[in-house]
């Protein structure tokens, strides 16, 4: 799999949201899209997850223009999105029931599933019933479990406590350690996007402003060489600028 962003760019109304964005992800890398709020990181999430469609440019998967909403592009939003009058078991195995997998299979499938993410106890039980770290968890199981080619994840920990927020980014690590799942992560945490990804891609005011590749041997602690030097490096590309425009 690999995702290619040429040139893509997106307005709403009179407002250009995105311009001349260009993005290459490889197969099993992990790129977090870093920006401040409304930079418009989750128009271009939404336009890979082909929700949106680019008034400008095009993006493709594996060379095949994307044109609308696919199984083989996963989504995991940060209020999990889990149908409430479905279980825990049944709410992962949708996904391959849908894409037509037989009920005893999709079970099977969503069980695997469920115990990658350790809640294999919780099968039967409704999201309700969860804690919000919980739900999460599920989602993610969820967008695994229907195979997906890319994993879309939108402020997935956003709504989270900090302490459920670090546990949940060590268990993705585990996860994608495992699985090695393409993954693009959108955040405006610094230090989540250094923690977690291969490559940070910056942006600002609808472009790229910017990207870091991230060497840091996994499992990542915030102390381990290299990774001040690279909040610095960041900060300073997100907050240059910021000061005069705010003087103008
Ligand atoms: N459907 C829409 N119609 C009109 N304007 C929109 C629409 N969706 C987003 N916008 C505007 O586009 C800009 C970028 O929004 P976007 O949600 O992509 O930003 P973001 O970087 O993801 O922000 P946040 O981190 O707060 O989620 C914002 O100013 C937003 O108000």
């Amino acid at each position: 799999m690999k995702l290619m962003v040429r040139n893509a760019g997106k307005r709403f109304g009179e407002r250009t949201i995105l311009k001349n964005v260009d993005l290459m992800v490889e197969a099993h890398e992990f790129v977090c899209i870093l920006g401040h709020s409304g930079c418009g990181k989750s128009t271009l999430l939404n336009m890979i997850a082909g929700y949106l469609l680019p008034d400008e440019g095009e993006l493709l998967v594996d060379g095949e223009l994307i044109r609308g909403p696919s199984k083989a592009r996963g989504m995991v939003f940060q209020d999990h999105a889990l149908f409430p009058w479905y279980t825990v078991l049944e709410n992962i195995s949708f996904g391959p029931e849908v894409q037509g997998a037989g009920k005893t299979e999709a079970k099977e499938v969503g069980r695997q599933f469920l115990r990658l993410v350790g809640l294999e106890k919780y099968a039967d039980q409704y999201p309700a019933e969860l804690s919000g770290g919980m739900r999460q968890r599920v989602g993610i199981a969820r967008a695994l479990a229907s195979s997906p080619d890319i994993l879309l994840m939108d402020e997935p920990f956003g709504a989270l406590d900090i302490l459920t927020r670090d546990m949940m980014r060590r268990e993705l690590r585990r996860i994608c350690e495992k699985l090695k799942p393409t993954t693009l992560f959108v955040t405006h945490s610094i230090s989540e996007a250094i923690y977690l990804a291969d490559r940070v891609v910056v942006m600002k005011n609808g472009v790229i402003a910017d990207e870091f590749k991230v060497d840091i041997p996994h499992p990542r602690t915030f102390d381990m060489p290299g990774f001040g030097e690279a909040m610095q490096r960041i900060e300073h590309v997100l907050m240059e600028n910021e000061l005069e425009e705010a003087i103008q």
